[in-house]
């Protein structure tokens, strides 16, 4: 028997997502969520799509090695577990790769540790990704453990792109550049898309607008990451649902001058109190959505600060593209959002985005346009699967 399966580990900042895939057939053997580990409400849903039957746990779990080993239990418990000889590898989510790992890494002390150095960059993500590589590790010594960089996608941007315009001796000790992140999504997205559109993806230009929790954009020529809107760390780029995205610098300044903020505090104003949540008490899109709907003023113009940000970096990826083939979105609220899309478009037809009302509207789990048939540039919803592409990776990498 061949081990084809892989088991993949999202663990972000306060959740765990995973599946199991056989790659033989690349389908689903069981799927779950651990979410608000380290609340007293933490959830973990698990799932075999196969059959079986969903189980829903709730109750506190503490932190990411208990959720990993709550996960490990489930998977067991049908069967399923990191004992398996079907199994091939386990891949993990890693955020922050820096500039050494630009491709899929087996893990090994010396790769674990330079994961750990990268904490840093990362604050909110790299923790989590290490607990998952040592928790697996502990579970099964002798399988493949398998980084996917959420940085690889984007090592290819050019480097006048990549550098912030500061004094270049600084920048080099303090590794400070653009790295960019969701990688996995948008080459996964960017591939989806030209499928999409029944064309090579080597002939197509995209930009990718992946708007979950972290949100970021891309611009992809001809399957190419050549500009992103993350840099340094997740901060930077478009409205979040806790991150401002772009700011002048001068405003962590001025918290720490006259406000007498110490850099923890205005790290974390920036990072978990800001975006939609900041601008208006809500992070999640939909309860932000409900809320303009009934006239709120705050959520109103949190909505507004959030598209008009995607339609500067659509306008900004436009021009650094040249010529724009798709504008796709992904993720939870690009996927879901249809009053997102909408408005972020709304009045780009001199840039050729225009958008087809019905279509946008209808609700659907499957790739689609939502741009009339002859509109100068396709406008399309594309699920993103990061844990299909992570596993497709992993697995590529143990069995070449
Ligand atoms: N039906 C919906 N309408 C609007 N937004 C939605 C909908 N469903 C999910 N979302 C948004 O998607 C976000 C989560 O997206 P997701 O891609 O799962 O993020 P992450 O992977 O960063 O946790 C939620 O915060 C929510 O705002
Ligand atoms: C890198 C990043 O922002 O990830 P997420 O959206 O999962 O928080
Ligand atoms: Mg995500």
């Amino acid at each position: 028997m061949t081990a084809s399966r892989v088991l993949v580990l999202n663990s972000g900042s306060s959740s765990v997502k995973y599946q199991l895939l056989d790659m033989a057939d690349a389908s689903r053997l069981a799927v779950g969520l651990v979410e608000r580990i380290g609340e007293e409400t933490s959830r973990l849903v698990h799932e075999t799509p196969g059959g079986g039957g969903g189980r829903e746990r709730l109750g506190p779990i503490a932190d990411h090695e208990a959720a990993l080993k709550a996960v490990a239990a489930e998977l067991a418990a049908d069967g399923l577990g990191l004992d398996s000889p079907e199994l091939a590898a386990v891949g993990h989510r890693v955020v922050h790769g820096g500039t050494r790992f630009t491709r899929p890494t087996v893990v090994t002390d010396e790769v674990l540790a330079e994961i750990r150095n990268l904490i840093p960059l990362a604050p909110l993500h790299n923790p989590a990704n290490v607990t998952g590589i040592e928790v697996a590790r502990t579970l099964r010594a002798d399988l493949p453990q398998v980084a996917v960089f959420d940085t690889a996608f984007h090592s290819t941007m050019p480097e006048h792109v990549a550098r912030y315009a500061i004094d270049a001796a600084t920048a080099r000790e303090y590794a400070i550049r653009r790295y960019g992140f969701h990688g996995t999504s948008h080459a996964y997205v960017s591939r989806a898309t030209a499928a999409l559109l029944g064309r090579p993806e080597a002939e197509v230009n995209v930009i990718v607008l992946h708007l979950g929790n972290g949100a970021s954009a891309s611009a992809v020529r001809g399957g190419v990451c050549v500009e992103t809107s993350m840099g340094l760390t997740p901060l930077e780029g478009l409205v979040m649902g806790t991150r401002s995205g772009d700011l002048d610098p001068a405003v962590v300044f001025h918290l720490a001058r006259v406000g007498g903020l110490s850099v923890d505090e205005i790290d974390s104003l920036l990072n978990k109190k800001s975006g939609l949540l900041g601008m208006c008490g809500d992070n999640d899109m939909r309860e932000v959505l409900r809320r303009a709907g009934e006239g709120d003023e705050a959520a109103t113009v949190a909505f507004e600060a959030y598209v008009h940000r995607l339609k500067k970096y659509i306008g900004a990826y436009t021009a650094v593209l040249g010529r724009v083939d798709a504008v796709v979105f992904t993720a939870g609220v690009g996927e879901n959002a249809h009053q997102v899309r909408a408005a972020a478009v709304a009045g780009l037809g001199g840039l050729g985005l225009e958008l087809d009302a019905e279509a946008n509207g209808v609700r659907s789990p499957r790739p689609r346009l939502i741009s009339p048939p002859d509109a100068r540039v396709a406008v399309a919803v594309v699920p993103t699967d990061e844990e299909l592409e992570i596993a497709t990776q992993a697995y590529a990498l143990v069995t070449q």
